[in-house]
């Protein structure tokens, strides 16, 4: 087995056990690791991105947010450029939500290049599977605020992966948001 294999299977192990207890937020209660799975997967199938380092921050990318995992401890097992892209795409928890909204729409142009994929692929993610099923609790005006939202943090990242950005640009006309 290729090296870069053993690699993504010890990253995937990782983000599952620390994502052990977690479901997402539909009606099924999906599985939280399916999302970091399928942003990997979105791009590497759908990007053609064959970067081992921001397919594995795509694996990791919730884990600091959303897990009891530090920068230092993906940094000791992963190394500074996986935890950077992490650290990139990881909301200030000190912030409120709307502070936190706002911050991603002003950081997206400043990313790097690798955040910026991985932003893109979640973005795309998540508003398939909120078309897909919309989250519990959620009513049709707050789906179309996530888009309104989305779209102006996609917006930021524009020039990054025209594949990627097709399949977004769709997907908000579809819900008649300009990007
Ligand atoms: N569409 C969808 N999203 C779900 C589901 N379960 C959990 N999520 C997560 O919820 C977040 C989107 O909802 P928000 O309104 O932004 O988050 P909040 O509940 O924490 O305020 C995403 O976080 P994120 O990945 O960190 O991305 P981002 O939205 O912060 O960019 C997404 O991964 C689900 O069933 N469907
Ligand atoms: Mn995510």
């Amino acid at each position: 087995m290729s090296s870069e294999s053993v690699v993504l299977l010890e990253t995937v192990n990782f983000a599952a056990e620390k994502h052990r207890y977690q479901r997402r937020k539909d009606a099924e209660q999906t599985p939280y690791i399916n999302h970091p799975i399928g942003v990997a997967r979105i791009l590497s199938h759908e990007g053609g991105i064959t970067d081992i380092e921001v397919l594995q921050a795509a694996l990791l990318h919730d884990t600091v947010e959303d897990t009891d995992t530090s920068i230092g401890e993906l940094q000791a097992v992963f190394g500074q450029t996986v935890a950077r892209i992490v650290q990139e795409v990881t909301d200030d928890k000190a912030l409120s939500k709307e502070e936190t909204k706002r911050q991603q729409v002003e950081y997206a142009p400043h990313a790097s290049h690798q955040a910026k994929l991985v932003k893109l692929a979640d973005k795309l993610y998540n508003l398939r599977d909120i078309n897909r099923c919309t989250p519990t609790g959620w009513t049709a005006e707050r789906v179309q605020e996530y888009f309104v939202w989305s779209a102006q943090v996609v917006r930021g990242l524009r020039g990054t992966n025209p594949a990627l950005e097709r399949h977004l640009e769709e997907l908000f006309k579809q819900r008649g948001v300009e990007l």
